[in-house]
């Protein structure tokens, strides 16, 4: 029987927890956001309940549905918090043994039938899983950026996984009023797959001077009807997670033409990591972004 999800805990207060939250909380779940820092996810709840204001303001959402929202979302300092959770969404930072050694904790404080999901962009999820005691019960669930206003969310099944999990989750996405696409688990699944390789083309352009960060961005979403340029999007996703799903398609798929460009590295090793830091191919400290090249 797929087990019914009413308690959601998510693991990652940055823009993607802090999303995941949002919309689980408006859908009517109970929430628990944890963050190794504790700050984090003090600065994650004011950025919901600002978000939720926007929809508010745009008459997206009532403000009785906010105020409701609000409520039933909590504070998990430690992960032992999350005890009685239905399901633990993980969104930490994009790199394999932080996720690894999240869900061996984890373990130790869930359940044995509550339900485990990784919103990795591209690490295997059968890999995520061998970590946990419960791979039968563990399953992808890809947001998307941001998460109140983007539709989709790909699911993506481990080898383990089993019907009920998948059943669950789909009838969790859909009661959050998004749309899945199920997604085989290889390396970055569907979106990133395309999207990532296609970013990472735009920082050739601008690497080999093809264009200028202006010229470029505005090309695409002129030429192409893009609602973003590729390095605006870039500097949105994080340029450290860009990296990573470079990494893990070019070590995954053994394939040159997934070989991160060398000024995305620069970037990152900068610590210019986009929106998130206030300076990747934009700088975000003044009235409006300045291209940084
Ligand atoms: C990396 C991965 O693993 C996977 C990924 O997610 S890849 C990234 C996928 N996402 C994309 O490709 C996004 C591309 N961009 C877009 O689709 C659009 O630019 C967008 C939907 C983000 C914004 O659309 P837009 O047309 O520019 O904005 P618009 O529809 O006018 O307004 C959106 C409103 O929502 C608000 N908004 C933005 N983020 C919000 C959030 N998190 N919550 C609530 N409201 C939000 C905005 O502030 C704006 O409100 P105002 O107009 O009052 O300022
Ligand atoms: N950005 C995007 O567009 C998308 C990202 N994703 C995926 O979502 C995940 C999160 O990305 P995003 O929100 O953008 O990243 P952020 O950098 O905004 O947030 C990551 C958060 O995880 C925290 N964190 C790191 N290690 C731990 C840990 N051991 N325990 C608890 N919290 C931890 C970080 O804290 P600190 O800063 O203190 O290290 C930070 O608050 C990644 O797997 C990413 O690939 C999926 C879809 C879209």
């Amino acid at each position: 029987m797929p087990l019914e999800i009413k308690k959601v805990g998510v693991i990652g207060a940055g823009q993607m927890g802090n999303g995941i939250a949002h919309v689980c909380a408006l859908a009517g779940y109970d929430v628990f956001i944890h963050d190794a820092d504790p700050d984090r996810i003090r600065s994650g709840l004011a950025t919901i309940n600002g978000n939720m204001a926007k929809q508010v303001s745009k008459g997206t959402v009532t403000e009785e549905a906010r105020q409701v929202a609000l409520a039933r979302i909590g504070m998990a300092e430690r992960t032992e918090d999350l005890a009685d959770c239905d399901l633990v969404i993980e969104s930490a930072t994009e790199k394999e043994e932080v996720k690894r050694k999240i869900f061996t904790g984890l373990c130790q404080v869930l359940r044995p039938d509550a339900l485990l999901a990784s919103n990795t962009s591209s690490i295997s999820i059968t890999r995520l899983a061998a970590a946990t005691d419960r791979p039968e019960r563990f399953i992808g669930i890809h947001f998307m950026n941001p998460v109140p206003l983007m539709e989709l969310v790909e699911l993506v099944r481990g080898i383990a996984t089993d019907d009920d999990t998948f059943e669950s989750s789909k009838q969790f996405v859909t009661r959050l009023h998004k749309t899945y696409a199920v997604a085989e688990d290889f390396p970055a699944f569907i979106v990133n797959r395309i999207l990532l390789p296609m970013i990472n083309e735009a920082i050739y352009t601008l690497y080999e001077g093809v264009g200028s960060v202006d010229s470029i961005d505005r090309a695409m979403k002129l030429g192409a009807n893009h609602p973003m340029g590729p390095l605006q999007l870039a500097d949105f996703i994080g340029l450290d997670t860009c990296l990573a799903v470079m990494q893990v398609l070019h070590e995954g798929l053994a394939d040159s033409k997934y070989r991160p460009c060398p000024l995305l590295v620069k970037y990152v090793e900068a610590g210019w990591l986009g929106r998130k830091t206030q300076r990747g191919f934009y700088d975000y400290r003044g009235e409006k972004p300045v291209p940084t090249r």
